[in-house]
């Protein structure tokens, strides 16, 4: 059966799964409709203000007091969290990695996740860590939730199933999904195998970016984004509750599923969205605008315009720019750039970056199109032309991102990626004139 989303971002939703089960008027009833108990869910503090302000009511068949147990310490020694410094010993620089392997192991969403950064500190709840996780088999009677952050899955390969105390989504590459924190889920991989990519967000929730004077409409528009109407399991099974927490993890047993959200309404909900109703805005005369325009979403922090993280794609669009140089510039960044690609080729580096690969340009470290790519721009028939068929995005935080140790020892990592400027020669000779 189709799933059913409600569109907006940010909306005060409301759901029931059940007709009649969401209170109306109130949200905490003496009692309520079917015997279910109300529970509140805050995602920010109750004093936030209107704008910032996120919380939703929850009407369920146990409150969740009742899907935790006794906790238990375990690890998951491959999900690593901030502060996490390491002596890998790899030397300063631009780096890059091939795509990782599917796995042959079984390897769920919890067993699969693989950190490849950290930046900030989970403790203060700033910053964030850049993972990846290979699936290939279903979290069986487990279910999770994250204290530390707000977790935005963007698959490369293979669609996922996530099923959610607020209700179910289903994603696949080109789309993403951001679980809020706190949130209870369980996945699941339908297509045998799947692959990505993941933010783990510690600070502020991410938001849409303001869009200044590009006025009401365009980039990522309010309504393609959609939250799962309710749905609910009325389940008696032995089930695991997974918990994260300050970078631990804690496990507890139950005696019936947690996902037992009849009926919900509020502003504090998952959603996915599809990158391809993304609608660029860029230039349409001359030179290479910043990213900032293809923003997506932006995890602000108390500083004006500076991000906890931003999440930026570059989809496919036309480049129409006269005498220019149409790919990024050569830069240095007091933002750290972790990219990844999810198909396609990306403009400054057609070769190298592959689909499922990963680069990481951290703070202050200078990069840019490659030779082949200088090249080909700087000598290219400057007529309009399609980008087609690509979508590559960047995770571009304040801080530095650390890198794991796992990171440092993946056999895709490229030996010597910074060899694909060497071929940038001096072409200044003293004589004037454009060479
Ligand atoms: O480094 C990169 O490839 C990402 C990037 C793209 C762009 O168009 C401008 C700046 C930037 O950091
Ligand atoms: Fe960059």
């Amino acid at each position: 059966m189709a799933l059913e989303y409600l569109p907006g971002f940010g909306n005060d939703f409301e759901t029931e799964a059940l007709p009649g089960a969401l209170p109306q008027g109130q949200n905490s009833p003496q009692r309520c409709p079917y015997g279910l108990y109300a529970e509140q869910l805050s995602g920010s503090p109750f004093t936030a203000p209107r704008g910032s302000n996120e919380r939703s009511w929850l009407y369920r068949i146990r409150p969740s007091v009742r899907h935790i147990g006794a906790f238990r310490r375990f690890d998951l020694p491959f999900w690593k969290s901030a502060p996490h410094v390491v002596e890998h010993g790899l030397p300063l620089g631009q780096l890059r990695w091939d795509p990782v392997s599917l796995p042959d192991e079984q390897l769920t969403f919890l067993t699969g996740m693989r950190t490849m950064t950290t930046a900030g500190d989970v403790y203060s709840q700033t910053g964030m860590a850049a993972h990846i996780y290979l699936i290939n088999a279903p979290m069986q009677d487990e279910y999770f939730y994250n204290a530390d952050g707000e977790l935005m899955l963007v698959p490369d390969h293979g669609r996922l199933r996530i099923a959610t105390e607020l209700g179910i989504m289903e994603i696949g590459p080109a789309e993403i999904a951001v679980l809020p924190r706190g949130l209870k889920f369980t996945v699941a991989p339908l297509d045998g195998t799947a692959r990505g990519y993941i933010c783990e967000n510690y600070g502020a929730k991410f938001t849409l970016p303001e869009r200044g004077p590009i006025g009401a409409n365009c980039l990522a528009n309010s309504r393609d984004f959609k939250t799962p109407v309710a749905a609910f399991e009325d389940r008696d099974v032995k089930a695991r509750v997974v918990v994260k927490w300050c970078g631990q993890f804690h496990e507890t047993m139950i005696n019936h599923s947690p996902l037992d959200v009849v009926a919900w309404h509020g502003n504090y909900a998952p959603y996915k969205y599809d990158l391809r109703t993304f609608s660029p805005v860029g230039a349409i005369l001359f030179d290479h605008p910043d990213p900032s325009i293809f923003t997506v979403l932006t995890a602000p922090t108390g500083e004006a315009g500076t991000a906890n993280v931003d999440f930026v794609i570059f989809p496919e669009r036309w480049l129409v720019a006269e005498h220019s140089f149409r790919p990024p510039w050569y830069h240095m960044n007091i933002m750290s750039e972790f990219m990844g690609l999810i198909y396609g080729q990306y403009d400054a580096k057609e070769h190298g970056f592959a689909p499922g690969g990963m680069s990481l340009h951290n703070c202050m470290l200078p990069h840019g199109p490659d030779a082949e790519a200088f090249e080909k721009a700087s000598t290219a028939e400057l007529k309009p032309q399609k980008l087609s068929n690509t979508m590559a995005f960047m995770f571009e935080t304040r801080l530095p991102q650390l890198l794991t140790q796992y990171a440092a020892d993946l056999p895709s990592l490229q030996p010597d990626y910074p060899a694909c400027w060497a071929g940038l020669e001096k072409k200044f000779d003293g004589t004037p004139g454009v060479k």
